[in-house]
């Protein structure tokens, strides 16, 4: 067992399909819910992020790490295209913090 990510967290099927709506406020409560879903994953990426970058400079290490950032850039890109790279640098910046 890993360190501990509970089920709630379990990786999603790689693209879920959408539930056929029967009105706008049907649909406006499910984005709704999916934004919770979306806010708190990052909050916890955010915490797992700031660990792992504090036990890297303990270990004398850089807190950024370019060539993984990268990785992840790309992955965000194959997914979601050119809008999924701005997605990708928002949620690094926000995990990471800023580079300056
Ligand atoms: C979390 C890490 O440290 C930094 C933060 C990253 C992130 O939030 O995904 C990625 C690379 C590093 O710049 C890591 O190296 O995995």
């Amino acid at each position: 067992m890993d360190a501990g990510l509970d089920s709630s967290l379990a990786p999603a099927p790689a693209t879920p399909a959408a539930p056929t709506i029967a009105s706008i406020d049907e649909g406006r409560r499910l984005i709704d819910d999916i934004d919770v879903q979306l806010r708190a994953l990052v909050a916890v990426r955010r915490d797992i992020s700031r660990q792992i970058q504090t036990l890297r400079t303990g270990e004398g290490g850089p807190r950024v790490q370019h060539g993984r950032e990268n990785e992840i850039i790309a992955a965000w890109a194959d997914d979601l295209g050119p809008r999924g790279v701005e997605i990708a640098l928002a949620v690094l910046t926000l995990c990471r913090g800023s580079l300056t």
